[in-house]
């Protein structure tokens, strides 16, 4: 449903975001998860059309965001950080002005409304000033004016954030109701908010995607493992040929040293570890080039995780035990 591929943004010499391609399939909830300033609300903006790019491709429904926008955009119903809204308006006022720009006329037009009135809970408040309205409110108002045209995928940047604890629980509801009918993506930097609202969770970091997968999995995903530093007597032309048949590989460094060995540090998104350092193996020894050492080793994913949570992998195990003890 959307494809993402190879899709990088520079803001002058700043990379916000760096080389990032996944799938997003039909009909789930997907969240993007990063600390501050990871490159989350550039990635949406460039998905909806919002921003350009300064590399890659976005397709929605198989429309090129940049050269098919119109149809492209028809499909998406987007909720930016800061909600687009009206404060001397009403919100009937605003949806019916947002519906008309969408394109939507007549019968049509009223019918959605009265519907994404109904999905949004905004009865109680539809014709006070959105000036008025508490920021749960005029989030749902926010919402709502996303809802208008019935897109297939609706995108929530942050849609949580400044809410009090019934407003964010109520708008975590609504995102999962939501979920029923449409494609939904939405970023936190609250790890616990993703694993209660996704089925799948994109984990971003300094603009690189580090790990998409599962909610349940997600600890594991981010305690694992996820560099490999080989020593091999092959030289650094020789290791690009050999990794470049080896899935899963997001980065590399390599430092030839003039000796006669070299070192390189590979990183990887795949869950488990051993299938990419087994390939690697296997790689080096059709090539009759020996692999001299191997470590596995944690790298910037355990402080992403410590940052996202305040805890370590020890206060976890901590934790966990004392659960087995009780
Ligand atoms: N217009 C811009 N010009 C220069 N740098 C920018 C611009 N917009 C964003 N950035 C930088 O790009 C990086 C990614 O920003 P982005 O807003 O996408 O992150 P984010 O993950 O959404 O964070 P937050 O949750 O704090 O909004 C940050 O370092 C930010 O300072």
């Amino acid at each position: 449903m959307i494809s993402v591929d190879h899709l990088t943004k520079c803001y002058g010499d700043f990379k916000a975001v760096d080389n990032i391609s996944f799938e997003i399939d039909e009909g789930h909830v997907y969240g993007f998860l990063g600390p501050n300033g990871a490159g989350k609300s550039t990635i949406m903006n460039i998905i909806t059309g919002c921003l350009s790019a300064t590399e890659g491709h976005v397709r929605i429904c198989g429309y090129d965001i940049f050269e098919e926008p119109y149809k492209a955009k028809r499909l998406i119903g987007y909720l930016p950080e800061q909600p687009p809204l009206y404060m001397a308006e009403t919100p009937l006022e605003y949806l019916k002005f947002v519906g008309e720009a969408k394109g939507l006329g007549g019968k049509e037009l009223k019918e959605q409304i009265e519907k994404v009135i109904y999905q949004t809970k905004i009865e109680d408040v539809k014709s006070r000033l959105i000036s008025s309205l508490s920021k749960g409110y005029k989030q749902r108002v926010g919402i709502a004016q996303a809802l208008l045209g019935n897109p297939k995928v609706i995108i929530l940047d942050e849609p949580t954030v400044g809410l009090d604890p019934i407003q964010i629980i109520e708008i975590r509801d609504l995102i999962k109701e939501l979920g029923q009918n449409h494609t939904v993506i939405f970023s936190s930097h609250i790890l616990s908010e993703v694993q209660a609202i996704c089925d799948q969770v994109l984990i971003i970091s300094k603009g690189k995607l580090v790990a998409f997968g599962e909610p349940q999995n997600l600890e594991k995903l981010l305690l694992a493992p996820n560099e490999i530093i080989i020593t091999t007597d092959a030289g650094e032309k020789e290791i690009r040929r050999i990794l470049a048949n080896v899935n899963h590989i997001v980065d590399m460094s390599i430092e030839e040293n003039g000796k006669e060995y070299t070192v390189a540090h590979i990183k990887t998104d795949h869950e488990n570890i051993y299938d990419v350092s087994r390939d690697i193996f296997y790689g080096f020894a059709e090539k009759g080039k020996a692999l001299l050492e191997m470590t596995l080793k944690k790298t910037n994913l355990e402080d992403i995780f410590i940052e996202l949570t305040g805890k370590s992998a020890t206060d976890i195990e901590s934790t966990e035990s004392e659960g087995v003890d009780k």
